[in-house]
């Protein structure tokens, strides 16, 4: 595993573009597995910060968060997040991929912080890259991907909820969702931004995001950032309901038409992707952005005490 990882990193960092695997659109999974052999065997995988567990009768993994104390995106994290990923979409038995949490509470609390602050430029650019391949892969991934937010998911988090195909969230107020950026002052991605629109709408989207709202999750339906509430004890059950629900159609129409509706919006990213590392870099180097981090942590911890 940690061989594997060392490997995924360097090709992100070194050759600068991971060939997305299964990129859409692609042909369904079932047509491209030879006829007479059979399924590759599929087995769980437990790595340091997600847990991924197979069900192979009905070709549905589930990926738990498990990096406390809030599920923070950090490069180790997305790595992982990637490895995983690929591995779920080379498994030819796998067809759908319930994304949820393993921390009570917390879903995902974005983009790890501490990687955007008092770092070099090389830094940046690595956890830049590491960012954008993570979402590249979700939102391009040819599997079901549903995600249960099972606890608050600001900013990062939330992209990973919305790069899903469905959302069911906890009916708990307590738990928030949506694209905060704006409050920690920094501005989310064109490709954050896009996400944002194409699920929820632009006027939403606009507003929520100069806003930096986080939308308790009654609101957060209301907007439309998730699909449905579920209470907390029943999101399991729900969730597999929902995956069957979406499995139970040809993969190559469902496929075919997912990327239809997502190639726009991945197209432009892949097309820009070193102008939006060295934005990035040169956004998050500003000592302007670096005061407003740093107050933003600091702002976190008071809070504890
Ligand atoms: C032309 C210009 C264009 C420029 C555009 C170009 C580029 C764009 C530039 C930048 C884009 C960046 C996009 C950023 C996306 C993000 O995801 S930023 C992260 C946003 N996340 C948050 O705001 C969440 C903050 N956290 C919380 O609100 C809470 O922690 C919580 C998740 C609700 C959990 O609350 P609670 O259970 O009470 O836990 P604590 O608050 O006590 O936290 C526990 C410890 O974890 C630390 N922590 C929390 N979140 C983060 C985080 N995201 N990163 C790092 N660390 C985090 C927290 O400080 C506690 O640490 P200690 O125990 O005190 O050490």
């Amino acid at each position: 595993m940690a061989a594997a990882a060392a490997t995924l990193a360097r090709r992100i960092t070194r050759s600068g573009v991971l060939p997305l695997c299964r990129r859409l659109p692609v042909w369904g999974r079932a047509a491209r597995r030879p006829p007479g052999l059979p399924l590759a065997p599929c087995r769980a995988f437990s790595n340091k910060k997600i847990q991924v567990d197979m069900n192979e009768s009905s070709g549905v993994a589930t990926m738990k968060f498990k990096s406390p104390p809030v599920n923070s995106l950090n490069l180790d994290f997305l790595t992982e997040f990637c490895i995983s990923l690929e591995k779920l979409e080379n498994d030819r038995a796998c067809r759908g991929i319930i994304i949820t949490s393993a921390i009570p509470k917390i879903f995902s609390s974005g983009l790890d912080i501490t990687e955007m602050c008092g770092k070099s430029t090389e830094h940046y650019t690595e956890f830049w890259r590491a960012v954008q391949e993570m979402w590249l892969r979700l939102y391009s991934s040819n599997m079901v991907t549903l995600a249960v937010v099972n606890g608050s998911s600001p900013a990062g988090g939330c992209l990973i909820a919305l790069s899903c195909d469905y959302r069911i969230m906890a009916d708990n107020p307590k738990y928030t969702i949506g694209l905060n950026e704006a409050q920690l002052g920094i501005v989310a991605p064109f490709w954050f931004k896009d996400t944002f629109v194409n699920v929820v709408g632009q006027r939403v989207a606009e507003r929520s995001l100069q806003l930096g709202s986080l939308y308790p999750a009654p609101e957060a339906l209301k907007f439309g950032i998730v699909d449905e509430l579920v209470p907390e004890e029943k999101l399991q059950e729900k969730a597999t309901a929902v995956m069957a629900q979406w499995l139970a159609l040809p993969d190559h129409a469902r496929q075919i038409t997912k990327s239809m509706m997502r190639k726009a919006v991945l197209d432009l990213l892949v097309a820009h992707r070193e102008e939006d590392i060295k934005n990035f870099t040169s956004f998050v180097s500003k000592e302007s952005i670096q005061k407003s981090l740093r107050m933003y942590m600091e702002m976190l911890k008071k809070k504890k005490s």
